[in-house]
This record gives C-alpha cells, sequence and structure tokens, in this order.
C-alpha cells in the first residue's frame, strides 16, 4: 500500500515476504532512515543512531553497539538479568496490583545496568524520571503533523531568535548532550579509580581512541540502550501479562507442566534451563508475534536508490514502513491471529515464514534491532520466572463476576502498550512465595555489592 505524505512516498508493507525481500535481500538500499528535519536534524542533530542516515558515521556507531551487545558481553549481563528478575517476582508477590510499575522498574535498571553499571531500585529514582523527560520530549518531536516545518523542512533554516518553538528544541539538544554526558563522564571517573563495573559506556570509553567521535555523538550513543531498550522490553511484558489474562486459562496449564517437570518446586529457573523449556520459548515469541510493541516496525526504512519491485517504482528516499500490526496478524502466516495461542510455534506443520524466529518483531536487514539478544534475555527469564511462581486470571467484580479485558486497548504512537487493566496475579502457593522470598534477599544483597546502588550517576 502506498501513501502520499506531502512530496514522498509512504510505503506501506503487509506481508513478510514482501518486507524480507525489500529490507533484507536488498538491504544495501533500504537500510536509511527518511529525512527527519524535528527529531533527527534540529533534536540529534542526527548523531542519535536511531535517525541517523546510512553510512559511515551510522555504520561506526553500529559497530560499536554490535561489539558491546555480542554473545560474550550478553553473557556477561546475564547475571544482572537473573538478579534483577528474582527482585521483580518478589514485588508482584507483594503488591501483584502494580504489576505495571514492577516491569517498568525491572526493564529500566537492566538497561541502566547494562548502560553504566548502575541499579535503579525504585521507580521513584531521579535517574528514571530524567530520562523518561528526555524520552518523552523525543516521542512529542515525532508527532505527525505537530511542526510545520517536518513537510517544510526551508522552515528549520529560521534564524533560532525568530522562532522559539526552534530555541525550544535546540535547549533541549544541549541539555541532553549535558544529562548523558554527564553520565558517561561519572563512569569514567569511576574507571579511573578502577571501580566501574562492566559496562556499555565503559566498553565504549575503552574504544573511544580506536573509533573518533564527537561528544555529542559519545553522549548520544552510550544512551542508546535506555532509549531503545527500555519501555520496548516492560511494554511487551505487559502484553504478556494481558495474553495471561485473556486467554491464560488455556495454555498456564500446560507451561506449568513444563516448569514443574523441568524446574520442580524448590527453586526457580535460570538461563541454564532455557534449552529444556520449549514450551516457555514459544510463549516468548507469541508475545512477541501477538502484540508487537513496534506496532509499525519501528523508525522507518528509506531507500538510498531508485528501485523497482513487481513493476512498481520505489523512488530513492521513499518512507517503507514494515507494518507489524498487519504483518503479525496476517491469517495465511497466523490462523486465527488474536489469539494467543504458543502452540502455533511447536506445531510442525505451522504455515512457512520467511524468517527463522517464526515473526519480524525485531525489524529487519542491516538495521534490525541490535538490542535483540539483551531483549530475548530478559523475556526468557522474566516470564520463565514469572510462570513459574504464579496464576493469571481475569479479576473478580463485587458480584464475583469476571471482569473482562480488552486485548485492543492499547496506547497510541510508535511504540503500544496495553493500558492500564484489571487482572488476578496469585502465588501458586506458600511454598512459592517462600523460594521466591529467600533469593530476592539473596539477589539484593548480591545487587547492591557487585553494582553501583547510590546516586553519584
Ligand atoms: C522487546 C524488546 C524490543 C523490541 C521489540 C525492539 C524492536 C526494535 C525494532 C522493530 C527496531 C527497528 C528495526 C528496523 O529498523 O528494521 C529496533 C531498533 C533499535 N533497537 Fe530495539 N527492540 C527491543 C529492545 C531493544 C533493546 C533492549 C535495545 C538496546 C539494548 C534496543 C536497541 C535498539 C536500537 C539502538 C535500534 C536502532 C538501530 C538502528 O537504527 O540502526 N532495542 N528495535
Amino acid at each position: 500500500m502506498t501513501v502520499w505524505i506531502g512530496r514522498r512516498p509512504t510505503i506501506v508493507i503487509n506481508d513478510p515476504v514482501i518486507a524480507v525481500e525489500l529490507m533484507e535481500k536488498r538491504s544495501n538500499i533500504y537500510s536509511s532512515r527518511p529525512r527527519m528535519v524535528i527529531m533527527g536534524e534540529l533534536g540529534t542533530n542526527n548523531d542519535g543512531i536511531l535517525t541517523m542516515p546510512y553510512g559511515e558515521k551510522w555504520r561506526k556507531h553500529r559497530r560499536l553497539l554490535h561489539m558491546g551487545l555480542m554473545t560474550k558481553a550478553l553473557n556477561t549481563y546475564k547475571p544482572i538479568q537473573e538478579l534483577e528478575s528474582k527482585r521483580m517476582v518478589w514485588d508482584m508477590v507483594r503488591t501483584p496490583a502494580k504489576y505495571e510499575s514492577h516491569l517498568d522498574r525491572y526493564s529500566t535498571s537492566v538497561v541502566v545496568l547494562v548502560d553504566y553499571g548502575k541499579r535503579v531500585d525504585s521507580p521513584e529514582d531521579p535517574l528514571v524520571k530524567n530520562v523518561l523527560t528526555a524520552m518523552q520530549h523525543a516521542a512529542m518531536l515525532n508527532v505527525p503533523g505537530k511542526f510545520l516545518a517536518e513537510t517544510f523542512p526551508i522552515l528549520s533554516k529560521v534564524p533560532a531568535f525568530l522562532a522559539p518553538w526552534k530555541q525550544a528544541i535546540l535547549d533541549r539538544r544541549v541539555q541532553g548532550r549535558a544529562f548523558f554526558g554527564g553520565l558517561a563522564d561519572t563512569v569514567k571517573a569511576k574507571m579511573d579509580k578502577g571501580e566501574a563495573p562492566e559496562s556499555f559506556t565503559k566498553h565504549l570509553w575503552e574504544k573511544r581512541s580506536e573509533f573518533p567521535m564527537s561528544d555529542m555523538e559519545f553522549s548520544f550513543l552510550s544512551s542508546a540502550l535506555f532509549g531503545a531498550g527500555s519501555d520496548t522490553t516492560a511494554s511487551t511484558l505487559a502484553s504478556f501479562i494481558l495474553a495471561c489474562t485473556a486467554f491464560g486459562h488455556e495454555w498456564i496449564p500446560k507451561a506449568h507442566e513444563e516448569l514443574d517437570r523441568v524446574i520442580g518446586r524448590d527453586r526457580t529457573p535460570s538461563f541454564a534451563d532455557q534449552k529444556d523449556l520449549p514450551y516457555i520459548d514459544a510463549v516468548v515469541k507469541e508475545t512477541l508475534r501477538w502484540r508487537p510493541v513496534a506496532v509499525l516496525g519501528g523508525t522507518p526504512h528509506a531507500n538510498t536508490e531508485d528501485d523497482y519491485y513487481n513493476g512498481y517504482l520505489i523512488p530513492k528516499g521513499s518512507t517503507i514502513l514494515g507494518n507489524l500490526w498487519g504483518i503479525h496478524l496476517n491469517e495465511q502466516y497466523f490462523p486465527d491471529p488474536h489469539h494467543f495461542y504458543p502452540d502455533r510455534y511447536l506445531d510442525p506443520n505451522r504455515p512457512d515464514y520467511p524468517h527463522p524466529a517464526g515473526h519480524s518483531a525485531f525489524g529487519w536487514g542491516r538495521r534490525v534491532c541490535p538490542g535483540e539478544g539483551l531483549a530475548l534475555n530478559s523475556l526468557f527469564m522474566t516470564i520463565a520466572r514469572f510462570l513459574w511462581g504464579f496464576n493469571v486470571a481475569k479479576a473478580k467484580d463485587a458480584n464475583g463476576k469476571d471482569i473482562d479485558v480488552d486485548i485492543f486497548d492499547y496506547t497510541d504512537g510508535f511504540n503500544t502498550r496495553p493500558r492500564p487493566f484489571l487482572c488476578s496475579i496469585t502465588p501458586r502457593g506458600p511454598e512459592f512465595v517462600e523460594i521466591i522470598k529467600r533469593e530476592a534477599e539473596e539477589a539484593d544483597r548480591e545487587l547492591r555489592e557487585k553494582y553501583i546502588n547510590d546516586d553519584e550517576l
């Protein structure tokens, strides 16, 4: 489907085969981003990877991200995910109604620990507040139609003293640089004292002379993880809880059977168990398929040369959207697509899908999400541990009747999550609570000893 926005065609892809054909097989020309005057050029000087056009600068950022998130590095981060998920399930025991806040704290703490080696103990942490403010600002810059300069880029050249809206964006850019640069500098100071735990920003400092870049680029790259990794993971987990509430009576018993058989009831699952838990793996995949957080495939791609597909011209500079809502809910590949049904991933006769994972939640080609491995580890660990310890059902009203949930009630925007809903999350029994509590206390001690817990960052 093609939509014309101004003079630029926007091509919306609703079929996974076409998405792979263009954005993977022809990724040499489909890996740029459309011109983003407000969020890219004015907001970050295109120093942030999300909006960066394809080219040398992007390749340098991408290589550093790749090195910092490859399998070896991911293994050093697994203990963080194990420890924080132990705390997360204990939070669920104590205040299950605040499930969303526990998922947000977990996801933010993991990403900030990986990024800077600092722990987030509470959603009230000032670091989280500052990060949220920065993210809300970025989201505001991305609202279609909000800024005339997006349609008429010439307006972005008006001197800032004549255009208060432009001055405000430039001021925020300076503040962002000061905030994120300050975080990176603190990591450096800790490194100089020999006190910095392993982190992505530490890795960037170690590589700084090999990969020269401006201070602005450095601070944006060091903060790329929580901009892109915190809300996405938490929103996916919120969809998982919604799927548990709406359809859990059909499939949670199968997950419990597998967990009881493989793990037993005297410890919670760990990464070492992953290879023996195919049903949990199917639950993770089905969550990513059923309600993809990046509902339109994340930031759009753009082609850097004219191209033809099926006889149609795709002019250079077109905006290309991999519409994950259309792709993941395409009946041809996923029969009864709105039904959350993990078993579809265990069916040897399921329809062929042009990606080995069986979904495209992390995007395509050279622009594919560099945080995929980290995100998958987080999803496996939290989902396995949560299902091991809990039952989920619909909440009851005053008359004891089930309160239905609306599986379509989602927030608007490029990244979506379910709007708050009621559900009943209960531990499977007192022996489960005892183990969850004991493991959380041990995890808390370890997190305090090994990572930065103070307010220095
Ligand atoms: C469930 C969690 C996540 C989902 C579903 C997700 C999904 C996506 C998608 C769809 C894209 C766009 C891909 C494309 O353009 O083809 C993307 C880009 C990106 N993601 Fe993720 N992501 C997740 C978690 C993370 C995490 C944990 C990190 C960092 C540690 C991360 C870092 C990034 C970055 C830096 C980009 C931009 C890459 C570029 O433009 O070259 N993401 N993600």
